[in-house]
This record gives structure tokens, C-alpha cells and sequence, in this order.
């Protein structure tokens, strides 16, 4: 009889290990523990906060400000089963340590590379060390002022008058509703693919396959990084359904790029003189003339990683920020009527003829910068960010990294801290930008870091105010934007922050003679 007696022995000893681990990790992921310098939630045994982030994925950033609120801190660990724990925090102090101070010992986490990499490739966002700079500085040269006065603020305008002449006049006349989010996704697609590969994508008046692709490709990230297994039920249902599997999006993505790259390496051969207007504006042509990081001129997959890299840098964050902008002034009546005057004092009528004129006009207009400072402080288009420790360091606050943590800063967190902003932390009020003597403030370092901060700040920083303003200004001088009365507005947690069932709004023209921008 030495079968059951070999049977109950493997079950007690089964119980036993079960037991073990439960004593061992009563609150946290299997195989990890908390630290006892830094503030923790308790979890389930063995999956540590896993049900919880899943009950709350749909308002992660949420869930996430009440932790810091329930514990009180600025910097806490969370442990959930299958996902890289991180020490989270919104202190500024650790934010400046992580991103300026100690740059070099922080890197892009590998978890984001492997994620990103199908899209990402090597381009700016995805590397470090020597790749990154080289690309940066060639990026760089881009985002200089005679760029901005003319080319990008022609390209701007153009659109806005598309959008106003093709779409708005049209819901003024059959008093319809527009989605605001799902057209400003559409009009930054067509500015950013005009700016970097100098082609008009038209997604403002049809459906285009590179802009519906690319949307999927979002979503999918942002449940990667959410939901560690994402990835492999998605496989799964691709192999069972006859939708367009996040392969064939990303296919779609790679045939619409190499296309224009294929075409403009033939026109620049053919005559190479056409360029000369181009090249100070065109991305794509400064890239293709420039060194790559490995010290030859650019092939083709570097072009389209690069290429990428700046068209899902500028496009959602911009549109997002837009859409926000508009949502926040429509429900602050005062807030809109004081920018109104801004608008009516430096947004003359003729003005959008001269691009350079505008371009001077929008730097001076400090209360619509201080609205667009107050709208990302609340909705940060980048909601969190992380880096990844390459060696055990300490932060200004006592918390002890170790070599492969990575320390995830969550600007929509921080921006509604009190700890951090104050009692009123939670209120929109751009004022607080502006000082007694009537300048904007800057807030101290690490505090506000909606565009990041240190060596790898946002390069597009000036272009997206630049669009933000000019496309409000624009808009709210020939049209009152009202909300639908009833559509409620939420937030759709990506790698950036969406509306998830978009931003209803009823149009009417001001001056109901003015028909065309
Ligand atoms: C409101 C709009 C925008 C916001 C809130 C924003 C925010 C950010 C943030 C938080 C980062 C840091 C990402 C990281 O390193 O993990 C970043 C990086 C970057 N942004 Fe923006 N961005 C905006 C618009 C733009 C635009 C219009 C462009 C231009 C095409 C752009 C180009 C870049 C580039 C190239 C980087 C990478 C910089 C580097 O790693 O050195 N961004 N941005």
C-alpha cells in the first residue's frame, strides 16, 4: 500500500508549500516583497494588488491618485503579480533626481522597449545613450523659429480653414452636433503627416487606413502595459476573428511610410534642386540628408522608425490637449470670456494672412498660456511616464532604488496632488499662472512635468503650444462652442489621456455674416 501513502505525502507537502508562500507573501506578488522605507498598499496573498489594478483599469490614473491619497504620501510601491513593480511617486524633488540630476542612471525601461519596439523601432522615443542624442540633434534642427513662423503656422492655419469651411459651417447650417475629440485626432494627423513627411493625408474629410491603424496600435500598448497579458489573448482572438489583426495595423502603417519614402528618394535623385524649399521644412528630407547614428546615411528602416517617432509624439498629445483645451473653457464660462478679450485684442481679422504676424501675436497672448498650462496641469496628455534604474541610488526623499526598479512619476497624478498644488489642487483656474505684475509663472522644477523635463524634455513643446493656441483662437473667434447637454465626458486611459466617448459640441458661427475663416 505505498501508492496513497506516497499520495498524502505529496498533498501535505503540496499544502504545506501553499501555506508557506500564503505566510510569506500575505500582501504582495509571489516572489516579491515590500520595503519597509516606502509606503505600500496591502494586497491579496500571492497577487498583491492584481485585482485591484484590474478592477480599475478603465480609470487607472484615478485609482492611482486615491493611493497616494489614501496613504498620504508623494511616493509609494505597488506589488501586483505580473506586472514590473515600480515606486511611484509625484514628488518634485525625486522627479528633478530621476530626469535631470542623475540622468545618466535612469533609462527607458525594458519593459517599454520590447512593448513599443514593433512601432517604435530605434527612433528617438525607444533609445538611449549614443542613438538617442545623434537623432535628438538632428530632430532638433527642426524646431527653430523661422520654421515656426512660417511653415508650421501656414500648415496650421490651412487645416483650421479646412476644418472650419468643410466641416464646422456645415453643423452650423443643419444645427448637428460635432465630435470635437475625433476631429481634432483627425486635423493633428494631417498637420503632423504634412510636417514630417510633406504629404496631405486629408483624414479631416475621409476615413484613412494609416489613421484608423494607428489608433489600434495605441490601444493595444496601452493594455500591454497595463495588462501584462494582453499581448497573448490578443494573439489568441487575432487567430480567431477576420478583424484586422494588429499585425496587418501595423503592415498598413509600414506600406503607407515606405511609400513616401520610396517616392521621395526617386524625386530627389530626378532633381535633386526641387528640394531646396523643402528641406527647411520637410522632416523627412532633412533625415534622409543627414548621418544616421551609425554613421551612414539613413536606410529606409531608420527613416521609418524616425519618421514615426515624431508623428505618435506630436499627433494624440496635441489633439488631446486641444480637446481638453476646449472642454475646460466651455465649462468655465468666465475663464472663456476673459481669454475672448485676449483672442478679440491680438487675433485681428487679418492677421491669418501673415503667418509671421500670428506666430508674433499668439507669443504675446499670456491668459490663453496660462489656460494651456492649467488645462495640462489636470489632463497631462502624457499621464505617466517611467524610467528604469541602472544602479541602486538613493532619492532626495530617503527612498532607496535598487539596480532594475523602475520609478513611474504620474504627471496627472501630480497635477491634482494637494501635497502638491495645494487645498485647491483639483480646480481649473489658469490664474495661478499668472503673478501680481502680470507675467506667467514658471513653477519650481520638477512640479509641472506635462512636457517631462531635463535632457530628454519634449521637443515639440513650442510646436504644440504653438498649434494648441492658434487652432483655439481661431476657432473661438468665429465660433461659440457649447457642450450637448447630457454627454458626459470621461476619461479612456491610453499612453495618453483620451475622451472615451469623444467631446460632443454644438457649434454656432459669433457673427452669423462671416461665413468663411
Ligand atoms: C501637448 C502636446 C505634447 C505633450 C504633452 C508632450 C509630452 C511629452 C513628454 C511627456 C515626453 C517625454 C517622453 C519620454 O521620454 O518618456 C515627450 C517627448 C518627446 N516629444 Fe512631446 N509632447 C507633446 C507634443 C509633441 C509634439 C507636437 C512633438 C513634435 C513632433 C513632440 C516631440 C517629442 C519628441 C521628439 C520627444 C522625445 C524627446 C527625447 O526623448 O529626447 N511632442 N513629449
Amino acid at each position: 500500500m505505498t501508492t496513497p501513502h506516497f499520495g498524502t505525502i505529496a498533498a501535505l507537502s503540496t499544502i504545506a508549500v501553499i501555506t508557506g508562500l500564503f505566510i510569506r507573501y500575505p500582501d504582495c506578488a509571489l516572489f516579491d516583497q515590500h520595503r519597509k522605507d516606502i509606503p505600500h498598499i496591502k494586497g491579496d496573498p500571492l497577487i498583491g494588488n492584481l485585482m485591484a489594478v484590474s478592477k480599475n483599469k478603465n480609470r487607472y490614473f484615478e485609482y492611482v491618485l486615491e493611493v497616494y491619497e489614501a496613504l498620504d504620501t508623494m511616493t509609494f510601491r505597488s506589488s501586483s503579480l505580473g506586472i514590473p513593480s515600480g515606486i511611484s511617486t509625484v514628488d518634485p524633488k525625486n522627479i528633478d533626481h530621476v530626469c535631470r540630476a542623475n540622468f545618466q542612471n535612469y533609462v527607458k525601461s525594458e519593459n517599454f522597449r520590447h512593448i513599443f519596439h514593433d512601432v517604435l523601432g530605434e527612433g528617438i522615443f525607444n533609445t538611449d545613450g549614443e542613438s538617442w542624442r545623434l537623432q535628438r540633434k538632428t530632430s532638433s534642427q527642426i524646431f527653430h523659429v523661422k520654421n515656426f513662423q512660417t511653415a508650421f503656422t501656414s500648415i496650421f492655419v490651412s487645416h483650421v480653414q479646412t476644418l472650419s469651411n468643410e466641416i464646422l459651417e456645415n453643423a452650423v447650417n443643419h444645427h448637428q452636433a460635432v465630435d470635437f475629440h475625433d476631429l481634432m485626432l483627425r486635423f493633428t494627423m494631417d498637420t503632423f503627416v504634412e510636417i514630417a513627411f510633406g504629404v496631405k493625408l486629408n483624414s479631416l474629410l475621409e476615413d484613412q487606413d494609416f489613421a484608423g491603424s494607428f489608433d489600434a496600435i495605441q490601444q493595444d500598448h496601452y493594455r500591454r502595459i497595463i495588462f501584462p497579458l494582453h499581448g497573448l489573448i490578443r494573439n489568441l482572438q487575432d487567430t480567431f476573428t477576420s478583424q484586422k489583426t494588429i499585425k496587418q495595423h501595423i503592415q498598413t502603417l509600414d506600406d503607407f511610410i515606405y511609400g513616401i519614402i520610396k517616392e521621395r528618394r526617386l524625386k530627389h535623385e530626378k532633381s535633386p534642386e526641387m528640394d531646396t524649399e523643402t528641406y527647411k521644412t520637410d522632416l523627412l528630407l532633412r533625415f534622409m540628408k543627414a548621418k544616421s547614428p551609425s554613421g551612414e546615411p539613413y536606410s529606409d528602416k531608420e527613416l521609418r522608425d524616425t519618421m514615426l517617432n515624431l508623428v505618435i509624439a506630436g499627433r494624440d498629445t496635441s489633439a488631446q490637449t486641444i480637446a481638453w483645451f476646449c472642454y475646460s473653457v466651455m465649462n468655465h464660462p468666465q475663464v472663456q470670456e476673459k481669454l475672448l478679450e485676449e483672442i478679440e485684442q491680438f487675433i485681428t481679422d487679418d492677421i491669418e494672412q501673415d503667418t509671421v504676424a500670428l506666430y508674433e501675436a499668439i507669443q504675446k497672448m499670456k491668459y490663453a498660456h496660462a489656460v494651456l498650462y492649467e488645462v495640462l496641469r489636470l489632463y497631462p496628455s502624457v499621464p505617466s511616464n517611467r524610467r528604469q534604474a541602472l544602479n541602486d541610488d538613493l532619492l532626495p526623499d530617503g527612498t532607496h532604488v535598487k539596480k532594475g526598479d523602475e520609478v513611474i512619476f504620474q504627471p496627472f497624478c501630480q497635477g491634482r496632488h494637494e501635497k502638491v498644488w495645494g487645498p485647491d489642487a483639483k480646480q481649473f483656474k489658469p490664474e495661478r499662472w499668472i503673478n501680481s505684475e502680470g507675467n506667467l509663472v514658471r513653477a519650481e522644477s520638477g512640479k509641472y512635468i506635462v512636457f517631462h523635463m531635463g535632457p530628454r524634455i519634449c521637443l515639440g513643446q513650442n510646436m504644440a503650444t504653438l498649434e494648441v493656441l492658434l487652432t483655439m483662437s481661431m476657432l473661438l473667434k468665429k465660433y461659440k462652442l457649447t457642450r450637448v447637454p447630457g454627454h458626459r465626458v470621461e476619461f479612456l486611459n491610453q499612453v495618453t489621456l483620451s475622451m472615451k466617448d469623444g467631446l460632443q459640441v454644438n457649434v454656432e458661427r459669433r457673427n452669423p455674416v462671416l461665413q468663411t475663416i
